[in-house]
Protein backbone atom coordinates (compact mmCIF):
# COMPACT_ATOMS: atom_id res chain seq x y z
CA UNK A 1 0.00 0.00 0.00
CA UNK A 2 1.83 3.51 -1.18
CA UNK A 3 2.52 5.13 2.09
CA UNK A 4 1.07 8.68 2.36
CA UNK A 5 3.66 11.02 4.26
CA UNK A 6 1.16 14.14 5.58
CA UNK A 7 1.36 16.70 7.94
CA UNK A 8 -2.29 16.47 9.59
CA UNK A 9 -3.61 17.38 13.34
CA UNK A 10 -4.71 14.38 14.92
CA UNK A 11 -5.43 13.94 18.51
CA UNK A 12 -2.40 12.72 20.52
CA UNK A 13 -2.36 10.05 22.55
CA UNK A 14 1.09 9.07 24.26
CA UNK A 15 3.24 5.91 22.96
CA UNK A 16 7.07 5.96 23.62
CA UNK A 17 8.95 4.45 20.80
CA UNK A 18 12.35 4.90 22.21
CA UNK A 19 14.93 2.24 20.74
CA UNK A 20 11.85 1.63 17.51
CA UNK A 21 13.81 0.38 14.84
CA UNK A 22 12.29 0.06 10.81
CA UNK A 23 14.66 -0.77 8.19
CA UNK A 24 16.92 1.75 9.88
CA UNK A 25 14.15 4.41 10.72
CA UNK A 26 14.62 4.69 14.51
CA UNK A 27 12.61 5.61 17.06
CA UNK A 28 14.24 8.46 19.49
CA UNK A 29 11.57 9.62 21.44
CA UNK A 30 8.21 9.71 21.60
CA UNK A 31 5.37 9.27 19.09
CA UNK A 32 2.06 9.41 19.01
CA UNK A 33 -0.95 6.97 17.79
CA UNK A 34 -4.51 7.48 16.99
CA UNK A 35 -6.58 5.16 15.58
CA UNK A 36 -9.61 6.64 13.89
CA UNK A 37 -12.47 5.13 11.89
CA UNK A 38 -13.02 6.36 8.87
CA UNK A 39 -15.90 5.96 6.52
CA UNK A 40 -15.45 5.34 2.85
CA UNK A 41 -17.75 3.83 0.53
CA UNK A 42 -18.62 0.38 1.66
CA UNK A 43 -17.04 -0.36 4.70
CA UNK A 44 -15.47 1.75 7.96
CA UNK A 45 -11.32 1.37 7.62
CA UNK A 46 -9.11 1.53 10.79
CA UNK A 47 -6.71 4.34 10.03
CA UNK A 48 -3.54 4.14 12.37
CA UNK A 49 -2.20 7.52 12.09
CA UNK A 50 1.04 7.98 13.60
CA UNK A 51 2.05 11.08 14.18
CA UNK A 52 5.37 11.66 15.85
CA UNK A 53 6.25 15.19 15.61
CA UNK A 54 6.27 16.22 12.04
CA UNK A 55 6.16 13.08 10.08
CA UNK A 56 2.56 11.30 9.89
CA UNK A 57 2.61 7.91 8.18
CA UNK A 58 -0.94 6.47 7.14
CA UNK A 59 -1.45 3.49 6.08
CA UNK A 60 -4.85 2.44 5.10
CA UNK A 61 -6.03 -0.94 6.22
CA UNK A 62 -9.17 -3.14 5.80
CA UNK A 63 -10.86 -3.57 9.13
CA UNK A 64 -9.69 -5.78 11.07
CA UNK A 65 -5.94 -5.49 10.61
CA UNK A 66 -3.44 -6.21 13.02
CA UNK A 67 -3.82 -2.16 13.63
CA UNK A 68 -2.04 -2.41 17.53
CA UNK A 69 1.08 -3.16 15.57
CA UNK A 70 2.68 -0.18 14.37
CA UNK A 71 4.58 -1.32 11.23
CA UNK A 72 5.49 1.97 10.72
CA UNK A 73 6.36 4.44 13.03
CA UNK A 74 8.84 7.18 12.22
CA UNK A 75 9.77 9.02 15.25
CA UNK A 76 11.94 11.68 13.37
CA UNK A 77 12.44 14.30 15.75
CA UNK A 78 9.16 14.23 18.29
CA UNK A 79 8.57 18.41 17.30
CA UNK A 80 7.59 20.32 14.67
CA UNK A 81 9.15 23.38 13.14
CA UNK A 82 9.37 25.97 10.16
CA UNK A 83 11.95 24.52 8.25
CA UNK A 84 13.14 28.00 7.22
CA UNK A 85 13.42 28.73 11.54
CA UNK A 86 15.23 25.20 11.17
CA UNK A 87 17.78 26.22 8.55
CA UNK A 88 18.38 29.43 10.36
CA UNK A 89 19.02 28.14 13.41
CA UNK A 90 21.28 25.58 12.37
CA UNK A 91 23.30 28.04 10.35
CA UNK A 92 23.55 31.25 12.22
CA UNK A 93 22.20 30.33 15.64
CA UNK A 94 19.75 31.70 17.65
CA UNK A 95 20.83 35.74 17.24
CA UNK A 96 19.76 34.89 13.56
CA UNK A 97 16.65 34.23 13.97
CA UNK A 98 14.46 37.06 12.72
CA UNK A 99 12.55 38.49 14.82
CA UNK A 100 10.13 40.66 12.52
CA UNK A 101 7.14 39.05 10.98
CA UNK A 102 6.22 39.08 7.37
CA UNK A 103 2.86 39.40 5.43
CA UNK A 104 2.49 39.23 2.19
CA UNK A 105 -0.65 39.87 -0.02
CA UNK A 106 -1.22 37.02 -2.57
CA UNK A 107 -1.92 38.37 -6.09
CA UNK A 108 -1.16 37.47 -9.94
CA UNK A 109 1.98 37.78 -9.27
CA UNK A 110 2.72 35.10 -6.65
CA UNK A 111 -0.65 32.85 -6.30
CA UNK A 112 0.95 29.84 -7.83
CA UNK A 113 2.47 26.51 -5.66
CA UNK A 114 5.88 27.74 -6.66
CA UNK A 115 5.77 31.37 -6.51
CA UNK A 116 4.38 30.82 -3.08
CA UNK A 117 7.16 28.84 -2.27
CA UNK A 118 9.70 31.40 -3.43
CA UNK A 119 7.77 33.70 -1.06
CA UNK A 120 8.04 31.08 1.67
CA UNK A 121 11.48 30.67 0.89
CA UNK A 122 12.26 34.11 1.29
CA UNK A 123 10.53 34.18 4.84
CA UNK A 124 6.78 34.84 4.84
CA UNK A 125 5.36 34.08 7.32
CA UNK A 126 1.42 35.42 7.04
CA UNK A 127 -0.45 34.96 3.43
CA UNK A 128 -3.08 38.05 3.31
CA UNK A 129 -5.97 37.48 0.61
CA UNK A 130 -7.95 40.49 -0.11
CA UNK A 131 -11.49 39.92 -0.83
CA UNK A 132 -11.92 42.63 -2.22
CA UNK A 133 -10.31 41.02 -5.56
CA UNK A 134 -10.36 37.52 -7.22
CA UNK A 135 -13.04 35.18 -6.37
CA UNK A 136 -13.97 32.01 -3.90
CA UNK A 137 -12.38 29.68 -5.90
CA UNK A 138 -9.03 31.49 -7.26
CA UNK A 139 -8.71 32.50 -3.01
CA UNK A 140 -9.74 28.68 -2.10
CA UNK A 141 -6.64 27.52 -4.73
CA UNK A 142 -4.06 29.73 -3.08
CA UNK A 143 -4.82 28.78 0.50
CA UNK A 144 -4.57 24.88 -1.02
CA UNK A 145 -1.08 25.43 -2.35
CA UNK A 146 -0.20 27.28 1.05
CA UNK A 147 -1.35 24.14 3.09
CA UNK A 148 0.56 22.35 0.33
CA UNK A 149 3.42 23.86 1.32
CA UNK A 150 3.27 23.45 4.91
CA UNK A 151 2.34 19.56 4.82
CA UNK A 152 5.01 18.55 2.02
CA UNK A 153 7.66 21.10 2.35
CA UNK A 154 7.61 21.86 6.23
CA UNK A 155 6.84 25.69 5.99
CA UNK A 156 5.01 27.27 8.84
CA UNK A 157 2.64 30.00 6.45
CA UNK A 158 -0.61 31.28 8.00
CA UNK A 159 -3.48 32.23 6.02
CA UNK A 160 -5.38 35.78 6.98
CA UNK A 161 -8.25 37.28 4.73
CA UNK A 162 -9.20 40.99 4.33
CA UNK A 163 -12.34 41.98 3.76
CA UNK A 164 -13.76 44.35 1.54
CA UNK A 165 -15.42 46.36 3.85
CA UNK A 166 -18.31 49.24 2.93
CA UNK A 167 -16.29 52.09 1.66
CA UNK A 168 -16.83 53.64 -1.66
CA UNK A 169 -14.75 52.24 -3.91
CA UNK A 170 -14.27 51.45 -7.46
CA UNK A 171 -15.29 48.26 -9.53
CA UNK A 172 -12.95 45.98 -11.27
CA UNK A 173 -12.32 47.54 -14.77
CA UNK A 174 -14.03 45.57 -16.89
CA UNK A 175 -10.96 43.40 -16.73
CA UNK A 176 -8.46 45.71 -17.73
CA UNK A 177 -5.50 46.16 -14.45
CA UNK A 178 -5.87 49.75 -14.84
CA UNK A 179 -6.54 53.12 -16.55
CA UNK A 180 -4.88 55.99 -16.85
CA UNK A 181 -6.32 59.96 -16.51
CA UNK A 182 -4.78 62.52 -17.81
CA UNK A 183 -5.34 65.94 -16.47
CA UNK A 184 -8.21 67.65 -17.97
CA UNK A 185 -9.80 64.63 -19.34
CA UNK A 186 -13.69 63.79 -18.21
CA UNK A 187 -14.73 60.96 -16.83
CA UNK A 188 -17.83 59.09 -15.25
CA UNK A 189 -18.34 57.74 -12.66
CA UNK A 190 -21.40 55.35 -12.26
CA UNK A 191 -23.62 52.65 -10.26
CA UNK A 192 -24.73 51.15 -13.66
CA UNK A 193 -23.59 47.55 -13.91
CA UNK A 194 -21.81 46.51 -17.13
CA UNK A 195 -21.09 43.48 -18.70
CA UNK A 196 -17.50 43.27 -20.13
CA UNK A 197 -15.97 45.88 -21.34
CA UNK A 198 -16.87 49.32 -19.54
CA UNK A 199 -17.34 52.29 -22.32
CA UNK A 200 -14.67 54.88 -22.76
CA UNK A 201 -13.89 57.23 -19.46
CA UNK A 202 -16.32 55.13 -17.44
CA UNK A 203 -15.37 53.95 -13.95
CA UNK A 204 -18.37 51.48 -11.94
CA UNK A 205 -18.56 52.26 -8.03
CA UNK A 206 -19.69 50.09 -5.64
CA UNK A 207 -21.98 52.38 -3.90
CA UNK A 208 -25.78 52.86 -4.73
CA UNK A 209 -25.53 56.32 -3.14
CA UNK A 210 -22.53 57.82 -4.52
CA UNK A 211 -24.58 59.93 -7.20
CA UNK A 212 -26.71 61.18 -4.00
CA UNK A 213 -23.73 61.59 -1.61
CA UNK A 214 -21.45 63.65 -4.00
CA UNK A 215 -22.46 67.56 -4.67
CA UNK A 216 -20.91 69.62 -7.97
CA UNK A 217 -17.63 70.84 -6.50
CA UNK A 218 -16.66 68.46 -4.39
CA UNK A 219 -13.19 66.94 -4.66
CA UNK A 220 -13.15 63.26 -5.13
CA UNK A 221 -9.90 61.50 -4.00
CA UNK A 222 -8.74 57.77 -5.65
CA UNK A 223 -6.79 55.96 -3.39
CA UNK A 224 -5.69 58.60 -1.19
CA UNK A 225 -4.46 61.13 -3.72
CA UNK A 226 -3.10 58.55 -6.49
CA UNK A 227 -5.83 60.42 -8.73
CA UNK A 228 -7.73 63.40 -8.32
CA UNK A 229 -10.79 64.50 -10.17
CA UNK A 230 -13.50 67.50 -10.14
CA UNK A 231 -17.27 66.50 -9.85
CA UNK A 232 -18.64 68.98 -12.44
CA UNK A 233 -22.43 67.51 -12.64
CA UNK A 234 -24.94 64.65 -11.61
CA UNK A 235 -26.67 63.00 -14.44
CA UNK A 236 -28.73 60.18 -12.90
CA UNK A 237 -26.89 57.54 -11.93
CA UNK A 238 -24.14 59.17 -13.66
CA UNK A 239 -21.31 61.71 -12.22
CA UNK A 240 -19.14 63.65 -14.28
CA UNK A 241 -15.94 64.57 -13.48
CA UNK A 242 -12.89 66.43 -14.68
CA UNK A 243 -9.24 65.23 -13.76
CA UNK A 244 -7.34 67.50 -11.85
CA UNK A 245 -4.59 65.21 -10.91
CA UNK A 246 -4.00 63.07 -13.43
CA UNK A 247 -2.70 59.44 -12.48
CA UNK A 248 -2.66 55.12 -12.54
CA UNK A 249 -6.14 53.97 -11.59
CA UNK A 250 -6.53 50.31 -10.44
CA UNK A 251 -8.98 48.24 -9.93
CA UNK A 252 -11.24 48.31 -6.66
CA UNK A 253 -9.20 51.71 -5.72
CA UNK A 254 -10.69 53.60 -2.49
CA UNK A 255 -12.70 56.87 -3.53
CA UNK A 256 -13.14 59.78 -0.96
CA UNK A 257 -15.00 62.86 -1.39
CA UNK A 258 -13.66 66.06 -0.08
CA UNK A 259 -15.65 69.55 0.26
CA UNK A 260 -14.16 72.36 2.29
CA UNK A 261 -11.11 70.38 3.01
CA UNK A 262 -13.47 67.85 5.08
CA UNK A 263 -14.03 64.47 4.34
CA UNK A 264 -17.42 64.50 3.51
CA UNK A 265 -19.95 61.49 4.54
CA UNK A 266 -23.83 61.58 3.89
CA UNK A 267 -25.26 58.04 3.65
CA UNK A 268 -21.96 56.10 3.20
CA UNK A 269 -21.04 56.81 6.99
CA UNK A 270 -24.06 54.75 8.15
CA UNK A 271 -22.79 51.57 5.82
CA UNK A 272 -22.41 48.78 7.93
CA UNK A 273 -18.95 47.62 8.56
CA UNK A 274 -18.86 44.27 7.69
CA UNK A 275 -21.70 44.36 4.39
CA UNK A 276 -23.33 41.26 2.84
CA UNK A 277 -20.39 40.51 0.58
CA UNK A 278 -18.12 40.41 3.75
CA UNK A 279 -20.07 38.04 5.43
CA UNK A 280 -20.00 35.51 2.90
CA UNK A 281 -16.31 36.13 2.46
CA UNK A 282 -16.06 35.07 6.17
CA UNK A 283 -18.19 32.18 6.07
CA UNK A 284 -15.64 31.47 3.38
CA UNK A 285 -13.16 31.61 5.25
CA UNK A 286 -14.52 29.91 8.55
CA UNK A 287 -15.15 26.84 6.28
CA UNK A 288 -11.60 27.23 4.54
CA UNK A 289 -10.10 26.92 8.22
CA UNK A 290 -8.03 30.57 7.73
CA UNK A 291 -5.93 31.57 10.43
CA UNK A 292 -6.77 34.99 10.78
CA UNK A 293 -9.60 37.34 9.82
CA UNK A 294 -8.68 41.30 9.13
CA UNK A 295 -12.31 43.42 9.01
CA UNK A 296 -11.79 46.82 7.05
CA UNK A 297 -12.63 50.26 8.29
CA UNK A 298 -13.64 49.24 11.81
CA UNK A 299 -15.01 52.26 13.44
CA UNK A 300 -15.86 50.54 16.83
CA UNK A 301 -14.99 47.76 19.29
CA UNK A 302 -18.31 46.64 18.77
CA UNK A 303 -18.08 44.80 15.27
CA UNK A 304 -15.08 43.11 16.26
CA UNK A 305 -16.80 41.99 19.66
CA UNK A 306 -19.67 41.02 17.05
CA UNK A 307 -17.86 39.18 14.50
CA UNK A 308 -15.44 37.44 17.27
CA UNK A 309 -18.62 35.67 19.07
CA UNK A 310 -19.83 34.59 15.37
CA UNK A 311 -16.68 33.13 14.64
CA UNK A 312 -16.39 31.45 17.98
CA UNK A 313 -20.09 29.83 17.08
CA UNK A 314 -19.19 29.03 13.88
CA UNK A 315 -15.31 27.89 14.50
CA UNK A 316 -15.76 26.31 18.11
CA UNK A 317 -12.49 24.14 17.47
CA UNK A 318 -10.19 26.40 16.40
CA UNK A 319 -9.99 30.14 17.45
CA UNK A 320 -9.50 32.49 14.24
CA UNK A 321 -7.74 35.55 15.15
CA UNK A 322 -9.86 38.83 14.20
CA UNK A 323 -7.43 41.97 13.11
CA UNK A 324 -8.63 45.09 13.25
CA UNK A 325 -7.73 47.23 10.43
CA UNK A 326 -7.13 50.73 11.80
CA UNK A 327 -7.97 52.88 8.59
CA UNK A 328 -10.75 55.18 9.37
CA UNK A 329 -10.20 58.40 11.24
CA UNK A 330 -13.12 57.45 13.54
CA UNK A 331 -11.39 54.26 14.76
CA UNK A 332 -8.58 57.09 16.34
CA UNK A 333 -10.94 57.85 18.68
CA UNK A 334 -11.55 54.91 20.42
CA UNK A 335 -8.25 52.82 19.48
CA UNK A 336 -7.61 51.25 22.86
CA UNK A 337 -11.16 49.78 22.94
CA UNK A 338 -11.04 48.84 19.39
CA UNK A 339 -7.43 47.19 20.17
CA UNK A 340 -8.37 45.58 23.62
CA UNK A 341 -10.74 43.34 22.12
CA UNK A 342 -9.13 42.91 18.85
CA UNK A 343 -6.72 39.63 18.79
CA UNK A 344 -3.89 42.11 16.79
CA UNK A 345 -4.24 45.34 14.52
CA UNK A 346 -2.84 46.33 11.05
CA UNK A 347 -2.21 50.18 10.57
CA UNK A 348 -3.70 50.01 7.18
CA UNK A 349 -1.56 52.97 5.76
CA UNK A 350 -3.25 52.96 2.29
CA UNK A 351 -6.76 54.21 3.78
CA UNK A 352 -5.31 55.76 6.87
CA UNK A 353 -3.19 58.01 4.07
CA UNK A 354 -7.14 58.89 2.53
CA UNK A 355 -8.62 60.03 5.56
CA UNK A 356 -5.72 62.36 7.36
CA UNK A 357 -3.59 64.48 5.84
CA UNK A 358 -0.36 62.29 4.73
CA UNK A 359 2.03 64.24 7.05
CA UNK A 360 -0.09 62.43 10.04
CA UNK A 361 0.18 59.08 9.20
CA UNK A 362 3.70 58.54 11.00
CA UNK A 363 2.99 59.78 14.37
CA UNK A 364 -0.65 58.09 14.08
CA UNK A 365 1.38 54.90 12.88
CA UNK A 366 3.75 55.05 15.86
CA UNK A 367 0.93 56.04 18.68
CA UNK A 368 -1.01 52.71 17.51
CA UNK A 369 2.35 50.63 17.35
CA UNK A 370 2.74 51.63 21.09
CA UNK A 371 -0.74 51.21 22.44
CA UNK A 372 -0.50 47.19 20.71
CA UNK A 373 2.76 47.12 22.54
CA UNK A 374 1.22 48.18 26.23
CA UNK A 375 -2.00 46.16 25.39
CA UNK A 376 0.16 42.70 24.07
CA UNK A 377 -1.36 42.53 20.89
CA UNK A 378 0.12 41.68 18.03
CA UNK A 379 0.26 44.81 14.96
CA UNK A 380 1.30 45.03 11.31
CA UNK A 381 2.87 47.79 9.93
CA UNK A 382 1.06 47.76 6.19
CA UNK A 383 1.04 49.36 2.63
CA UNK A 384 3.50 51.42 0.35
CA UNK A 385 6.44 49.95 2.30
CA UNK A 386 8.03 49.10 -0.93
CA UNK A 387 5.67 50.83 -3.48
CA UNK A 388 8.62 51.54 -6.09
CA UNK A 389 9.56 47.61 -5.83
CA UNK A 390 6.43 46.91 -8.08
CA UNK A 391 8.42 47.98 -11.14
CA UNK A 392 11.87 48.41 -10.08
CA UNK A 393 13.88 45.39 -8.35
CA UNK A 394 15.19 47.74 -5.55
CA UNK A 395 13.45 49.76 -3.73
CA UNK A 396 14.13 53.89 -2.61
CA UNK A 397 16.51 55.07 0.76
CA UNK A 398 13.42 56.05 1.88
CA UNK A 399 11.13 52.92 1.67
CA UNK A 400 14.34 50.91 3.83
CA UNK A 401 13.88 53.74 5.75
CA UNK A 402 10.25 53.49 6.12
CA UNK A 403 10.96 49.80 7.01
CA UNK A 404 13.41 50.57 9.47
CA UNK A 405 11.32 53.15 11.45
CA UNK A 406 8.85 50.35 11.69
CA UNK A 407 10.96 47.48 12.76
CA UNK A 408 12.84 50.03 15.19
CA UNK A 409 9.29 50.73 16.43
CA UNK A 410 9.19 46.89 17.49
CA UNK A 411 6.05 46.58 14.89
CA UNK A 412 5.35 42.53 15.18
CA UNK A 413 5.09 42.56 11.39
CA UNK A 414 5.33 44.45 8.08
CA UNK A 415 3.33 43.77 5.63
CA UNK A 416 3.55 43.96 1.90
CA UNK A 417 0.39 44.67 -0.91
CA UNK A 418 0.82 45.75 -4.47
CA UNK A 419 4.75 44.86 -4.33
CA UNK A 420 3.26 40.93 -3.97
CA UNK A 421 0.38 40.51 -5.12
CA UNK A 422 0.66 42.44 -8.90
CA UNK A 423 4.51 43.79 -8.85
CA UNK A 424 7.15 42.60 -10.60
CA UNK A 425 9.69 41.31 -7.74
CA UNK A 426 7.59 40.18 -5.26
CA UNK A 427 10.47 37.70 -3.42
CA UNK A 428 12.82 40.35 -4.31
CA UNK A 429 10.54 42.49 -1.86
CA UNK A 430 10.10 39.84 0.63
CA UNK A 431 13.84 39.54 1.00
CA UNK A 432 14.37 43.51 1.42
CA UNK A 433 11.65 43.74 4.20
CA UNK A 434 13.70 40.29 5.49
CA UNK A 435 17.35 41.64 5.12
CA UNK A 436 15.91 45.67 6.53
CA UNK A 437 14.42 43.42 9.84
CA UNK A 438 17.70 41.34 10.45
CA UNK A 439 19.44 44.32 9.97
CA UNK A 440 17.57 46.79 12.31
CA UNK A 441 16.87 43.90 14.37
CA UNK A 442 20.56 43.46 15.36
CA UNK A 443 21.94 47.11 15.48
CA UNK A 444 18.98 47.58 17.59
CA UNK A 445 20.44 44.75 19.89
CA UNK A 446 24.05 45.56 19.74
CA UNK A 447 23.10 49.72 20.63
CA UNK A 448 21.95 48.58 23.53
CA UNK A 449 18.50 50.45 22.50
CA UNK A 450 16.65 49.28 25.80
CA UNK A 451 13.16 49.44 25.60
CA UNK A 452 11.34 52.74 25.66
CA UNK A 453 7.95 50.99 25.95
CA UNK A 454 6.97 50.74 29.95
CA UNK A 455 4.72 48.02 30.42
CA UNK A 456 1.45 48.47 31.68
CA UNK A 457 -0.28 45.56 33.90
CA UNK A 458 -2.76 44.29 32.08
CA UNK A 459 -3.78 40.92 33.87
CA UNK A 460 -7.11 41.00 35.82
CA UNK A 461 -7.25 37.69 37.51
CA UNK A 462 -4.47 36.21 40.37
CA UNK A 463 -2.96 33.43 36.86
CA UNK A 464 -3.19 36.13 34.95
CA UNK A 465 -1.10 38.64 36.46
CA UNK A 466 1.51 35.79 38.35
CA UNK A 467 1.80 34.80 34.35
CA UNK A 468 2.39 38.46 33.21
CA UNK A 469 5.13 38.94 36.04
CA UNK A 470 6.66 35.70 35.63
CA UNK A 471 7.04 37.04 31.75
CA UNK A 472 8.22 40.19 32.44
CA UNK A 473 11.01 38.97 34.81
CA UNK A 474 11.88 35.71 32.51
CA UNK A 475 12.65 38.34 29.68
CA UNK A 476 14.85 39.97 31.85
CA UNK A 477 16.89 37.53 33.78
CA UNK A 478 17.33 36.33 30.10
CA UNK A 479 18.73 39.50 28.79
CA UNK A 480 21.15 39.69 31.95
CA UNK A 481 22.36 36.59 31.51
CA UNK A 482 22.51 36.85 27.60
CA UNK A 483 20.51 33.45 27.00
CA UNK A 484 20.64 32.22 23.82
CA UNK A 485 16.68 31.54 24.22
CA UNK A 486 13.54 31.48 26.15
CA UNK A 487 11.45 28.06 25.72
CA UNK A 488 7.96 28.71 26.77
CA UNK A 489 5.28 26.12 26.65
CA UNK A 490 1.64 27.25 25.64
CA UNK A 491 -1.66 25.40 24.93
CA UNK A 492 -3.13 29.07 23.38
CA UNK A 493 -0.01 31.46 23.15
CA UNK A 494 -0.94 33.24 25.80
CA UNK A 495 2.41 32.91 27.68
CA UNK A 496 4.00 33.39 24.24
CA UNK A 497 2.47 36.74 24.06
CA UNK A 498 3.34 38.06 27.39
CA UNK A 499 6.86 37.25 26.22
CA UNK A 500 6.68 38.66 23.13
CA UNK A 501 5.21 41.96 24.51
CA UNK A 502 8.75 42.38 26.30
CA UNK A 503 11.20 42.17 23.40
CA UNK A 504 13.87 40.11 24.80
CA UNK A 505 17.25 40.48 23.06
CA UNK A 506 16.67 36.35 22.40
CA UNK A 507 14.07 34.83 20.43
CA UNK A 508 11.35 32.89 22.08
CA UNK A 509 10.57 29.54 21.32
CA UNK A 510 6.58 28.62 21.99
CA UNK A 511 5.98 24.69 22.37
CA UNK A 512 2.74 24.50 21.67
CA UNK A 513 0.23 20.97 20.94
CA UNK A 514 -1.37 22.19 18.21
CA UNK A 515 -0.56 23.14 14.84
CA UNK A 516 -3.41 25.74 14.39
CA UNK A 517 -2.24 27.20 17.43
CA UNK A 518 1.27 27.42 16.29
CA UNK A 519 0.17 29.41 12.82
CA UNK A 520 -1.80 31.90 15.27
CA UNK A 521 2.11 32.96 16.97
CA UNK A 522 2.89 33.79 12.98
CA UNK A 523 2.10 37.03 13.93
CA UNK A 524 3.47 37.61 16.98
CA UNK A 525 7.25 39.23 17.38
CA UNK A 526 10.38 37.17 18.31
CA UNK A 527 7.83 33.76 18.83
CA UNK A 528 9.37 30.93 16.88
CA UNK A 529 6.09 28.53 17.12
CA UNK A 530 6.78 24.67 17.62
CA UNK A 531 4.37 21.64 17.67
CA UNK A 532 5.33 19.65 20.83
CA UNK A 533 3.86 16.83 22.58
CA UNK A 534 3.97 18.33 26.31
CA UNK A 535 4.88 15.92 29.04
CA UNK A 536 3.86 16.24 32.93
CA UNK A 537 5.67 19.40 34.15
CA UNK A 538 8.30 22.03 33.39
CA UNK A 539 11.33 20.32 33.57
CA UNK A 540 10.55 17.15 31.96
CA UNK A 541 9.23 19.45 29.08
CA UNK A 542 11.97 21.48 29.16
CA UNK A 543 14.75 18.47 28.94
CA UNK A 544 13.01 16.95 26.34
CA UNK A 545 12.82 19.75 24.51
CA UNK A 546 16.61 20.68 25.00
CA UNK A 547 17.12 16.65 24.30
CA UNK A 548 15.18 16.94 20.76
CA UNK A 549 16.45 20.23 19.64
CA UNK A 550 19.55 19.17 20.26
CA UNK A 551 19.90 15.48 18.40
CA UNK A 552 18.77 17.88 15.66
CA UNK A 553 22.13 20.22 15.48
CA UNK A 554 19.33 23.50 16.97
CA UNK A 555 20.42 23.53 20.25
CA UNK A 556 24.11 23.24 21.32
CA UNK A 557 26.25 22.35 24.77
CA UNK A 558 26.75 25.42 26.60
CA UNK A 559 23.65 27.21 25.25
CA UNK A 560 21.66 28.88 27.78
CA UNK A 561 18.09 28.44 27.83
CA UNK A 562 15.11 30.22 30.17
CA UNK A 563 11.80 28.63 30.26
CA UNK A 564 8.47 29.20 31.38
CA UNK A 565 5.19 27.58 31.29
CA UNK A 566 1.52 28.20 31.15
CA UNK A 567 0.82 24.55 30.94
CA UNK A 568 -0.10 23.50 34.93
CA UNK A 569 2.12 20.79 35.41
CA UNK A 570 0.49 20.34 39.28
CA UNK A 571 -3.08 18.92 39.62
CA UNK A 572 -5.87 20.93 40.35
CA UNK A 573 -5.93 19.97 43.83
CA UNK A 574 -2.27 20.87 44.05
CA UNK A 575 -3.20 24.73 42.84
CA UNK A 576 -1.10 26.14 39.64
CA UNK A 577 2.62 25.64 40.07
CA UNK A 578 4.47 28.34 37.89
CA UNK A 579 8.16 28.81 38.12
CA UNK A 580 11.44 30.16 35.92
CA UNK A 581 13.81 27.56 35.08
CA UNK A 582 17.18 28.15 33.75
CA UNK A 583 19.21 25.81 31.85
CA UNK A 584 22.56 25.14 30.53
CA UNK A 585 22.60 22.63 27.87
CA UNK A 586 24.98 19.99 28.98
N1 LIG B 1 -6.52 38.45 -5.22
C1 LIG B 1 -6.14 39.38 -6.12
N2 LIG B 1 -6.43 39.23 -7.42
C2 LIG B 1 -6.05 40.15 -8.32
N3 LIG B 1 -5.38 41.29 -8.02
C3 LIG B 1 -5.08 41.49 -6.72
C4 LIG B 1 -5.43 40.57 -5.70
N4 LIG B 1 -5.00 41.05 -4.51
C5 LIG B 1 -4.39 42.22 -4.77
N5 LIG B 1 -4.42 42.48 -6.10
C6 LIG B 1 -3.84 43.65 -6.80
O1 LIG B 1 -2.85 44.22 -5.97
C7 LIG B 1 -3.19 45.59 -5.69
C8 LIG B 1 -2.75 45.91 -4.27
O2 LIG B 1 -3.37 45.01 -3.36
P1 LIG B 1 -4.13 45.60 -2.06
O3 LIG B 1 -3.39 46.78 -1.56
O4 LIG B 1 -4.38 44.46 -1.14
O5 LIG B 1 -5.53 46.01 -2.67
P2 LIG B 1 -6.20 47.47 -2.70
O6 LIG B 1 -5.43 48.22 -3.77
O7 LIG B 1 -7.59 47.14 -3.08
O8 LIG B 1 -6.05 48.07 -1.36
C9 LIG B 1 -4.69 45.65 -5.87
O9 LIG B 1 -5.12 46.99 -6.18
C10 LIG B 1 -4.91 44.73 -7.06
O10 LIG B 1 -4.59 45.41 -8.27
C1 LIG C 1 -4.12 47.43 3.89
C2 LIG C 1 -5.05 48.30 3.54
O1 LIG C 1 -6.33 47.92 3.19
P1 LIG C 1 -6.73 47.49 1.69
O2 LIG C 1 -5.47 47.12 0.99
O3 LIG C 1 -7.65 46.35 1.84
O4 LIG C 1 -7.37 48.72 1.17
C3 LIG C 1 -4.77 49.73 3.46
O5 LIG C 1 -5.73 50.51 3.18
O6 LIG C 1 -3.61 50.12 3.69
K1 LIG D 1 -9.52 44.77 1.87
MG1 LIG E 1 -7.64 49.70 3.17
Amino acid sequence: MALRVVRVDVGWCGLDVSGFDHKGVRGNGRCTVKFGRKRAGAGARLVPAVRCSSVVRTEEKSVGADVTRLERAVVERGFEVDTRVEGELKEGGFRSVRRTKLVATIGPSCCTYEQLEALASSGVNVARLNMCHGTHEWHREVIKNCRRLNAEKGYGIAVMIDTEGSEIHMGDLGGASSAKAEDGEEWCFTVRKFSGPLPAYTLPVNYEGFAEDVKAGDELVVDGGMVRFEVLEKVGPDVKCKCTDPGILLPCANLTVWRDGHMAREKSATLPTISSKDWVDIDFGILEGVDFIAVSFVKSSEVIKHLKSYVAARSPDRSIGVIAKIEDADSLRCLDDIIRVSDGVMVARGDLGAQMPLEQVPSVQEAIVDACRKLNKPVIVASQLLESMIEYPTPTRAEVADVSNAVRQKADALMLSGESAMGLHPQKAIEVLRGVSLRMEHWSREEGHSETTSLPEISKSETGRTSEQICNSAAQIANKLGADAIFVYTRRGYMASLLSRNRPDCPIFAFTESSHEMRRMDLQWGVVPFQFAFRKDLESNLLQSVSLLKANGMVKPGNLVVAVSDVSSSSQSAGILQSIQVHVVS
